[in-house]
């Protein structure tokens, strides 16, 4: 379980989070949502090592993982994807996934000249692995073309796979949904279910979409202005007055009931 106690993040005078509190279960699929500018983004990156707390706790199995850099986290099986997906453009789409293990034994110079056959072996398995990785995702077809030329849903689609090319415990997916068309955007809610319910993954998924939240996550989570405004089901956070006045403002609120 991951547990964020009193978390806040300041740049300069503004309080991006604000004293969020928040837990994420083992084995849950647990949706982030909230406006713009709520601080979602933020907090992921706080939790993931990628930016230090002004103040709090991050808590990961019990254990301080508070301001852990990203590569020691990864070792712990915790690793997050971007909004804006990182692949290496002029690699193939297998290549890419074979880049992830760490400690390989090619990448010294020793091992190089005088262990070749360790190599090969190693390469042959990480090579297997990102292959068992492209067909669980449907995109086995993908695996011999640049990753700059595959679509912006396909490069979420390997962000989610470079994950599984370690053993993550896991995993905080910034907007996997973002500018994707509907049928991918299946084929990586699939995916998603699959690693959940079929290897254990938890996840933290924000997403701006709530027909994709709705269909994967359990417990919800809202933030606004830095802090955790409400949690529950689905229905319940997206019917709560205080959700819905957060995203379209008191106004508003009323009109929506009104239509309702
Ligand atoms: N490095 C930074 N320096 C200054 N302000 C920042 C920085 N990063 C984020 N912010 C500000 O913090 C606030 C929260 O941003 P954040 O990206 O966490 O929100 P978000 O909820 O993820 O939004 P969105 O849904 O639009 O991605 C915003 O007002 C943003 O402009």
């Amino acid at each position: 379980m991951i547990s964020v106690q009193n978390l806040h993040k300041k740049f300069g005078a503004f309080r991006a989070v604000d004293g969020a509190s928040l837990e994420i279960k083992t084995g849950s699929i647990t949706g982030l949502i909230g406006p713009n500018g709520a601080g979602k983004t933020t907090l992921f990156n706080v939790i993931a090592g990628r930016l230090p707390p002004t103040s709090g706790r991050v808590k990961m199995d019990g254990r301080d993982i508070t301001g852990l850099p990203p590569h020691e986290l990864f070792h712990k099986g915790l690793l997050r994807t971007f909004q804006i997906a990182h692949e290496f453009g002029s690699m193939t789409v297998r290549e890419n996934l074979m880049m992830v293990p760490e400690n390989q034994s090619g990448e010294t110079l020793w091992n190089t000249w005088f262990k070749r056959g360790k190599i090969a072996d190693e390469e042959r398995r990480i090579r297997n692995k990102a292959d068992e990785v492209l067909e669980f995702l449907t995109i086995s077809h993908l695996a011999d073309q640049k990753a700059a030329n595959i679509s912006g849903g396909q490069k979420k689609l390997l962000e989610l796979g470079r994950t599984m090319m370690v053993d993550a415990k896991i995993v905080f997916l910034d907007e996997v949904g973002a500018g994707v068309n509907r049928t991918l955007l299946n084929t990586i809610g699939d995916a998603i279910i699959r690693l959940n319910k079929e290897r254990g993954y938890t996840f933290c998924v924000i997403e701006h979409d709530m027909d994709f939240i709705a269909r994967l996550c359990g417990p919800v989570i809202c933030i606004a202005e830095g802090k955790v405004l409400a949690q529950g089901t689905v229905e319940e956070v997206k019917n709560d007055d205080r959700v819905i006045e957060a995203y379209l403002g008191t106004g508003l609120k009323n009109k929506v009931k009104a239509n309702a």
